[in-house]
């Protein structure tokens, strides 16, 4: 199959109805989503749930059951056409980072530009070690670099043939807790730099926040929401989404106004009407920074769990229907076991879901 046509950037990938499975059973079902040009994009969601395998289609390593796969109106996978995966311009990283042992890092970057001449191929390879932070190392082998060095110099090598899309499967998971954090936001502003489109493979939703731009929620095969870090967290489309970014519990509550319901912790009132008619029974989601801790309410709860985080204390609050929330307070404020503390609510808008 011809290769597709050199363009500098991805314009845009679309996956429609995408399913796809192994041995006749389905594991990702009826995925869609649109990356457009610099953006990157992130598959959330727990263990299991088939983030991998969509990913794997997408690089054209696994077919497709239903639907099909777009990348700039040039239609690269359906259920009857497979684009080979060295003709569709993408870029991988692993999170076993795999540099070949025997070949110096210059080396290791250069692998994929065999077509380009010399200088340009030594050019490349300059501004990359320069860009990755590893100028000076280009002698060096693979075993004689740390961790986090070894991801840049995977990444490097991804990016140096200048491919449309980078994937990148659990690229971070290998690395210390410190580590990540240093190098997350090194990565994002080095494929901003190439003006490099990507979509990132993760389970934590701290490396999804930091390092993506559009956030697809899987779980169980199904995407449940896409947009950006903000709206999943704050607006959560689905239980699923709502339960799995952050902490977060469900109120019972009554419906008592276009923008206002009755809880447990009194009546709670958005900015924006919730579109529930009034009387409804619904959950309201409520996040530990939306409950303060505050001496003055006339609504209180015992604490039967606490958590010292530094910055403050995260506390598990049981109120008198016998329901418990998360409840942040400063850590100034260390409350015993036990404890009754007076509690408020303070929410932008409600988030509902029919009871
Ligand atoms: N080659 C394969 N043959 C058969 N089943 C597979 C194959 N690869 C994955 N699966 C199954 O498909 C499902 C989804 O796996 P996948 O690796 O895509 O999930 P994931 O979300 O990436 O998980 P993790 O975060 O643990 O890597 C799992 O039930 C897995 O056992």
């Amino acid at each position: 199959m011809a290769s597709l046509p050199l363009h500098k950037t991805l314009k845009e990938m679309t996956l429609t109805n995408v399913s796809v499975g192994y041995d006749g059973g389905v594991v990702v079902k009826n995925a869609a989503f649109q990356l457009l040009e610099g953006q990157i994009g992130c598959l959330l969601g727990p263990s299991g749930c088939g983030k991998s395998t969509l990913l794997r289609a997408i690089a054209g390593f696994e077919s497709l059951m239903t639907g099909e796969i777009m990348i700039d109106d040039q239609i690269i996978s359906n259920s009857s056409l497979s684009v080979n995966p060295e003709d569709r311009h993408i870029g991988m990283v692993f999170q076993d980072i795999a540099l070949f042992p025997h070949l110096t890092i210059a080396q290791n970057i250069a692998f994929g530009l065999s077509s380009w001449s010399k200088e340009s191929a030594q050019e490349r390879v300059a501004c990359l070690l320069e860009l990755v932070g590893l100028a000076g190392f280009q002698s060096r082998y693979p075993h004689s670099l740390s961790g986090g060095q070894q991801q840049r110099v995977a990444l490097a090598r991804a990016i140096a043939p200048k491919p449309k899309l980078l994937l990148m499967d659990e690229p971070f998971s290998g690395l210390d807790a410190k580590l990540r954090e240093e190098l997350v936001p090194d990565i994002r502003d080095i494929l901003q730099h190439e003006k490099m489109s990507a979509l990132l493979v993760t389970h934590d939703q701290m490396e999804a926040f930091a390092m993506a731009d559009q956030v697809s929620v899987m779980d169980a095969g199904v995407i449940h929401q896409t947009g950006s870090p903000y709206q999943i967290y704050h607006r959560p489309e689905t239980r699923f989404v709502a339960s799995f970014i952050g902490h977060g519990d469900f109120l019972s509550a009554t419906v008592c106004g276009p923008d206002c319901v009755h809880s447990d912790l009194g009546n709670i009132r958005g900015d924006l009407d919730h579109g529930f008619a009034d009387n409804a029974l619904v959950d309201l989601l409520v996040r530990p920074d939306d409950i303060l801790h505050d001496d003055d309410s006339a609504f209180v709860g015992v604490i039967v769990s606490k958590w010292f985080r530094g910055s403050h204390f995260l506390y598990r609050v049981k109120l008198s229907s016998g329901k418990v929330v998360y409840c942040f307070a400063s850590s100034h404020h260390n409350h015993a076991l036990g404890q009754k503390i007076g509690l408020s609510v303070h929410l932008d808008h409600l988030v509902l879901f029919p009871r």
